[in-house]
C-alpha cells in the first residue's frame, strides 16, 4: 500500500470514529456515554498521525503554571502589532485585563482553537472547556468548568514539544506577565526601621514614558546598551557556568540634562524591571544598608544617582588626606572613608563596594546596579576600577543622530520631512552648540504646536549658542582632529586615569582637593 493511501485510510478511519462519538452522545445514557466517548478518543489518538498533550488549569488539587504560561503566551501569538494574526476569522477571542495593568490581553476563547509555528513546525492549540460534574462535598470548592489546552501536534515532531517548544512558551509567559505588570519605584527614607517584619522600601507606580525608542542618543551605542542588557538578563546559564552572581554594574556619566536618569527609565521598561532609588544620603551607617539590600527582590534596578554628592565620598577623601602616607592610598586595602574615626556612623566607600561587589550583592539574583554621576572626575578610583562597574556609559551633549530623534518625538517629524537646508545647518552646529537634548526638548516643546517654527527657533538657539562660544574661546575654528571629539576625548581621559597611578590622583582631583581643604580650613 502506498504511504498516500494508507493515510487516506487512516483518515477516514479517525473520521468514522469522530461521527461515532458524536451518535453516542446523543443516543446513551450519561454514564455509559462517557465511558464509550472516552474510549473512542483513545481510538481515534492511536490510529491520529497526531500526539494530542493536554494541560489542565487545574492538577490535581493545585493550580497548574503550565496552563496560565500557556494561556499567556496565547495571548500573545493572537495580537501581533496589534492585528489578529494565526487566527481563523471566526476565532472568538476573549479579552482580559490583569489588576494593576493598564494593557488589555486577548485570550482564546471557549472550545476554540487556533495554530502556532514553532521553528517551521504549525501546532494547533484547542481550548477545552466543559461543564464540571456536581460535586457533593470537598475542602477545596473547584471551578464550576473544568478548562485545559489541548495541543496537537504532528507524531513526527513530538520531540520538538518536549525539547523546547514548552521551555518557549514559559519564557514567553514570564516575559509578558512582566511586562503587563506595572513596575514599581522603590525609595528609602530615613530613620525607617529595619527589623524583619517591616518593609524598608516605600514604593509608587512607576509610570515613566521613557523607552530606548524615545532616548535620544547614537543608534548605534543605544543598540550596544540594548544588547548588554538583553544578555544579561538571559543570561542565567551564562553567569552559573562561570560562577558569578548574576549582577550588573552601570556607571552613567555627563552633564545634566544628558539623559541619565531617563536611561534608567529606559532600562526598567526594556527589561521590566521595578527600580529601587537609593538614598544614600538617608542611610546611616553600612549595616543599614546591606540590610535595604536585602530587601530588594530579584529583576530590579538598584539606582544611585549623583553618587559624587554622596557624603560617605567625601568624608573618605578626608580621612585619606589624614592619614595619607606620601600618596600610597590604596582605597581596597584601607576599609574605606569615615569608619575609621567613627566606627559604624556613617555609609563608607567600602560599605558601597561590598553593597554592590561582595558577597551580599548575591542576596537575590539578576540585580543591575546604576550609579549616575556629573562629574566622573570626582569618583574615587575604587569606583571606577574594572570589574567595578560593567560599563561605563558617556552622556554627552546632543548630536545630529540624537537631535533627529528628538525631532522625530516632539514633532513627529521624520528626516525627510525637515527642509533639507535648515536641517544641514543644524548638522553643521549641533556639536558645536554643545547643547543639553534637555535644552532641546524644551525649544521643541515650547512650540510644539507649529513645527516649522520649532526647527526654525531650534535652529537660532544653536547658532546663538555657537558664536557665544566662539566668543569665549569655548569652539576651536574647525575639529583638525576629524571625528575624535570630545566624547572620546573624555573617555580616553577615563581610562588613561585608572592607567596611571600618578594620572589616577591629577584625573580623580586629589589635587584640587588640597584647595579645597584650604578653603575649608579658611
Ligand atoms: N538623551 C535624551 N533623550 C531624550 N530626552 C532627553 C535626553 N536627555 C534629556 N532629555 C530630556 O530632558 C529631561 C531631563 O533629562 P534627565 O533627567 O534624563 O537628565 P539627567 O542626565 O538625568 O540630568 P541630571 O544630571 O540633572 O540628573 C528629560 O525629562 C527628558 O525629557
Ligand atoms: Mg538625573
Amino acid at each position: 500500500m502506498k504511504m498516500s493511501d494508507y493515510w487516506t485510510t487512516m483518515a477516514s478511519l479517525v473520521g468514522m470514529l469522530a461521527f461515532c462519538q458524536t451518535i453516542l452522545q446523543l443516543v446513551f445514557p450519561p454514564e455509559l456515554r462517557l465511558a464509550l466517548i472516552h474510549l473512542l478518543t483513545r481510538m481515534r489518538h492511536v490510529f491520529s498521525s497526531h500526539t494530542y498533550f493536554d494541560i489542565t488549569e487545574i492538577d490535581g488539587v493545585n493550580t497548574n503554571e503550565l496552563y496560565n504560561a500557556v494561556s499567556l503566551y496565547l495571548s500573545s501569538s493572537v495580537t501581533v502589532n496589534g492585528a489578529v494574526s494565526s487566527t481563523s476569522n471566526n476565532t472568538r477571542l476573549s479579552l482580559t485585563r490583569v489588576p494593576n495593568s493598564s494593557s488589555v490581553t486577548f485570550g482564546l476563547s471557549n472550545n476554540d482553537r487556533i495554530t502556532d509555528v514553532f521553528n517551521g513546525v504549525t501546532v494547533l492549540w484547542e481550548h477545552v472547556v466543559v461543564q464540571r460534574q456536581v460535586q457533593s462535598f470537598s475542602w477545596r470548592p473547584m471551578p464550576e468548568e473544568k478548562r485545559g489546552f489541548t495541543l496537537q501536534i504532528s507524531k513526527r515532531d513530538k520531540a520538538l514539544v518536549l525539547d523546547s517548544y514548552l521551555d518557549h512558551i514559559v519564557g514567553k509567559a514570564e516575559e509578558i506577565r512582566r511586562r503587563n505588570e506595572e513596575r514599581l519605584l522603590y525609595t528609602n527614607s530615613r530613620g525607617v526601621s529595619l527589623d524583619s517584619r517591616t518593609h524598608p522600601w516605600d514604593s509608587v507606580r512607576f509610570k515613566h514614558p521613557s523607552t530606548f525608542e524615545t532616548l535620544a542618543m547614537d543608534p548605534e551605542r543605544k543598540k550596544r546598551i540594548m544588547e548588554d542588557l538583553r544578555e544579561f538578563a538571559n543570561g542565567q546559564g551564562f553567569y552559573q557556568k562561570t560562577g558569578r552572581a548574576w549582577k550588573r554594574g552601570y556607571l552613567l556619566y555627563g552633564p545634566p540634562g544628558t539623559g541619565k536618569s531617563s536611561l534608567i527609565a529606559a532600562m526598567a521598561n526594556y527589561l521590566g524591571y521595578d527600580i529601587y532609588d537609593l538614598e544614600l544620603t538617608e542611610v546611616q551607617n553600612n549595616s543599614e544598608l546591606r540590610k535595604l539590600l536585602m530587601k530588594t527582590s530579584s529583576k530590579s534596578i538598584i539606582v544611585i544617582e549623583d553618587i559624587d554628592c554622596s557624603i560617605s565620598l567625601t568624608k573618605r577623601e578626608k580621612v585619606k588626606r589624614k592619614n595619607n602616607n606620601n600618596g600610597c592610598y590604596d582605597p581596597d586595602l584601607t576599609n574605606g572613608s569615615g569608619l575609621m574615626d567613627e566606627p559604624g556612623s556613617s555609609v563608607t566607600l567600602s560599605g558601597l563596594l561590598n553593597f554592590t561587589d561582595g558577597l551580599w550583592s548575591c542576596c537575590g539574583s539578576e540585580r543591575i546596579f546604576v550609579f549616575t554621576t556629573n562629574h566622573i572626575e570626582k569618583l574615587d578610583s575604587a569606583l571606577l576600577r574594572s570589574g567595578r562597574m560593567d560599563m561605563h556609559i558617556h552622556m554627552g551633549f546632543c548630536r545630529f543622530q540624537a537631535l533627529k530623534i528628538l525631532l522625530k518625538n516632539y514633532l513627529r517629524m521624520e528626516e525627510g520631512e525637515v527642509d533639507g537646508v535648515v536641517l544641514k545647518e543644524m548638522e553643521e552646529c549641533v556639536e558645536d552648540a554643545e547643547i543639553t537634548p534637555a535644552d532641546v526638548s524644551e525649544v521643541l516643546i515650547r512650540n510644539r504646536s507649529d513645527a516649522e517654527k520649532a526647527v526654525r527657533e531650534l535652529l537660532c538657539v544653536l547658532k546663538e549658542r555657537v558664536v557665544r562660544r566662539r566668543k569665549s574661546g569655548g569652539v576651536k575654528k574647525k575639529k583638525e582632529e576629524g571625528e575624535e571629539d570630545e566624547e572620546e576625548g573624555e573617555e580616553e581621559q577615563e581610562k588613561r586615569a585608572l592607567d596611571s597611578p600618578n594620572g589616577n590622583r591629577e584625573f580623580f582631583g586629589f589635587e584640587d582637593e588640597k584647595d579645597g581643604d584650604e578653603d575649608a580650613d579658611k
